[in-house]
């Protein structure tokens, strides 16, 4: 079995695979631009971020009905689970459902249905946190929040996502103080693409409790002083990293160099069905391509532990950090 993990940095659109949009397609009467799923794969070549959000988008048009988006998660939980996750915190973003004309209830009651039975069939614990798309309007995301509303029960977070650049967290201003006065938790992607000042601005306009990526905030020494100071998680996702050219190949991965600046650094999937693997899948890369000891291995298993939204959860993170801690690496898979 795996090394014990949470999952932090996952969109669960990002884990429809290939023959789920094909199966969705058919079922919902979705045409596709590829004529099968080794077309669909061929396809994954990316040049950047927005070469990747196209496709990305224009293959969501499949997921239709709230079955659509239980069967999805359950099949990423099931994945998941496989390869050690015992904690997902999943990201979601209502506003590319909407503009489709598929409202925010199908979505949520479609994802919960299945994290309501995550624990039973999978052993993995859930949050739901939706996102914000930063490349459209302010306005967009109030009203969206304003959407979420009936559904807060369900719903631990506020994230923001999609295209980085020109598109800075302080625009969001009045929306995060919005999320937080309705006590949602915040979280945001910064640094992935965009400068280490949008890193700046996360932390100290939106109140983020971790950064999404963060991987150019060493850029800047005087940041990565204070995240460490500050003990600010960061979700970093290497494949995706790889796949979308923020580093040229894994083994320049700047991971070790943050885990030995004392950053709380972990690791995720961000869009397994992209970017070529799962948590577990993305552990096992970085092992391998960095050469990462068990102790590294045991360091971000506990971090993502310690990074996550649990501590309401009676005694659920300090069981997993005993899990973490007893946990004993062997040559396969981590
Ligand atoms: N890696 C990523 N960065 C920004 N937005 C995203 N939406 C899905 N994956 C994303
Ligand atoms: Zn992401």
């Amino acid at each position: 079995m795996p090394v014990p993990k949470a999952e932090l940095h996952l969109h669960i659109e990002g884990t429809l695979e290939p023959e789920l949009a094909f199966a969705l397609a058919e079922r919902n009467g979705v045409p596709l631009p590829c004529a099968d799923t080794a077309a669909l794969r061929e396809a994954y070549r990316f040049s950047d971020l927005q070469s990747f959000l196209d496709l990305y988008y224009g293959l969501m048009a499949v997921l239709r009905t709230a079955d659509d988006f239980t069967e999805l998660a359950d099949a990423y939980l099931a994945r998941a689970a496989e390869q050690g996750v015992r904690h997902a915190e999943i990201f979601f973003d209502p506003q590319a459902h909407i503009a489709r004309g598929v409202p925010m209830g199908v979505v949520v009651e479609g994802l919960g249905a299945a994290l309501d039975r995550a624990e039973e069939r999978h052993g993995v614990s859930t949050r739901l946190i939706m996102c914000f798309l930063r490349d459209e309007p302010a306005a967009s995301a109030m009203a969206t929040l304003e959407a979420a509303k009936p559904y807060l029960g369900r719903i631990t977070g506020v994230g923001l996502d999609s295209a980085e650049v020109g598109h800075p967290p302080v625009t969001f201003r009045e929306v995060y103080e919005e999320a937080a006065r309705l006590g949602l938790r915040r979280v945001a992607h910064a640094g992935e693409e965009g400068p280490p000042e949008y890193v700046r601005e996360a932390l100290d306009v939106l109140g983020v409790e971790r950064v999404d990526h963060g991987l150019r905030c060493l850029e800047d020494p005087s940041l990565v002083e204070r995240l460490v100071r500050e003990r600010v998680p960061l979700t970093l996702c290497p494949l995706s990293n790889v796949r979308l050219r923020a580093v040229d190949v894994l083994e320049a991965h700047p991971l070790r160099t943050m885990l030995d600046a004392g950053l709380v650094a972990t690791v995720n999937s961000d869009d397994p069905a992209y970017f070529g693997g799962y948590a577990g899948d993305n552990f096992d890369a970085v092992r391998a391509a960095l050469g990462l000891g068990p102790e590294e291995l045991r360091t971000l298993a506990r971090n993502s532990f310690l990074a996550s939204f649990l501590e309401d959860d009676e005694g659920r993170r300090e069981r997993y950090l005993a899990e973490v801690e007893a946990y004993e690496f062997g040559a396969a898979g981590a």
